[in-house]
């Protein structure tokens, strides 16, 4: 076992093991649900995918968004704090200002802000899991994290490019109307060039995993996951699949990664206005996660209520539900780039995919 190896293993039924099957049966349901309603010839209509997604991104997502940050800040000097809401603040602006001067560009980063949370979320809750030991140098677990992640968006660019591209349209249009069409070129091609690209490093990933494996069931979990998303997200339209995706399949799994780690966990003492989180009196402790959902879920809202206003065709154009699909992602992609970056990537010592 190498040294990647030495953490917590979560056993089905125990801690970890719940959300891990239930994540796991959940999308094995909508493939079979969405593939009978493809055979039996019946379209789920734009507005039910676009409640479908609202319901899974906003109520059911962003509660587990706020989660990450406070059970990652929970403990931390009243310094770090201080460091990770500047820095987090700082790249809100800095992605929101892409979006006003280059939306293409915008568009492009949200979509890989997608793929880089899917995919290197996953590899860690794969890491606390069941182990990565055929996963064995940085570039294998780059590559791991880009396949379980493109295929949150490169899949359904494949297999739903019309709703993909009407969608990022409708993106694009809350800044400026008209200009993905302008670079979009030849669709057909771009199609063919991305799932070729992704079927390589599908490929790749699943032949050197194989090459590698140590034959302690990693693998094979590994490769029965990687593909059962790559057809979740074949099969699942588009709008349906990407809302669903981070509640139910991200948010569980990252679930049940911090069970399996938590109690390696140093007990350090909290700092800061969090601290009430970790008072001896339940009270106190219910009053202070009161105050913390309150205060998390004023600053989420005044923040895409701030872009509402500041943003020149909030709707891009569109009809409510799916307009609101566009922005919501145009919104959520704006808070989740530092929720990757500062959240996990800049704190190496911790973050919020922690794995010991
Ligand atoms: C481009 C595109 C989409 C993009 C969604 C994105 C970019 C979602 C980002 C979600 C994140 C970052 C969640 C974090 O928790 C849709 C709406 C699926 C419709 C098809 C076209």
């Amino acid at each position: 076992m190498n040294t990647e190896s030495r953490f917590a293993r979560a056993v089905p039924g125990t801690a970890g093991g719940v959300p891990l099957t239930a994540s796991r049966t959940v999308l094995v349901a909508l493939i079979v649900g969405f593939a009978a309603l493809r055979v039996a010839g019946v379209r789920v209509p734009l507005r039910v995918q676009a409640g479908v997604y609202l319901l899974g991104m906003v109520a059911m997502n962003l509660p587990h968004g706020g989660y990450e940050h406070v059970s990652n800040l929970r403990r931390r000097a009243l310094s770090f704090q201080g460091r990770y809401v500047l820095v987090y603040l700082a790249m809100i602006g800095l992605f929101a200002g892409l979006f006003f001067a280059a939306p293409v560009a915008g568009l492009a980063l949200a979509v890989s802000v997608a793929v880089a949370k899917g995919g290197f979320g996953d590899v860690q809750a794969m890491r606390a899991l069941y182990g990565t030991d055929h996963l064995r140098s940085r570039p294998q677990r780059w590559l791991a994290a880009a396949v379980r992640g493109g295929a949150v968006m490169i899949v359904p660019m494949v297999f739903w490019p019309g709703t993909f591209y009407a969608f990022s349209t409708v993106m694009v249009n809350i800044f400026e109307p008209g200009a993905l069409s302008a670079v979009a070129g030849d669709l057909g091609t771009r199609r063919l060039v991305l799932g070729g690209g992704y079927s390589v490093a599908l490929f790749g990933h699943l032949a050197l995993g194989y090459h590698r494996s140590t034959g302690d069931g990693a693998f094979l979990a590994d490769a029965a996951e990687t593909l059962l998303l790559v057809a979740y997200f074949a099969a699942v339209p588009v709008v349906v699949a990407v809302g669903l995706y981070f509640p139910l399949w991200y948010s569980a799994r990252q679930v049940a990664r911090s069970a399996a780690v938590d109690d390696t966990l140093e007990p350090a003492s909290s700092a800061g206005p969090l601290s009430a989180l970790d008072a001896d009196d339940p009270e106190r402790v219910a009053l202070a996660s009161w105050g913390v959902l309150i205060a998390g879920s004023l600053a989420t809202f005044g923040l895409a209520a701030a872009l509402w206003t500041i943003s020149p065709q909030p709707l891009g154009g569109a009809g409510l539900l799916t307009g609101l699909v566009a922005f919501w992602s145009i919104f959520i992609s704006i808070v989740a780039l530092p929720h990757v970056v500062v959240g996990a990537w800049l704190d190496r010592e911790r973050g919020i995919w922690y794995v010991p």
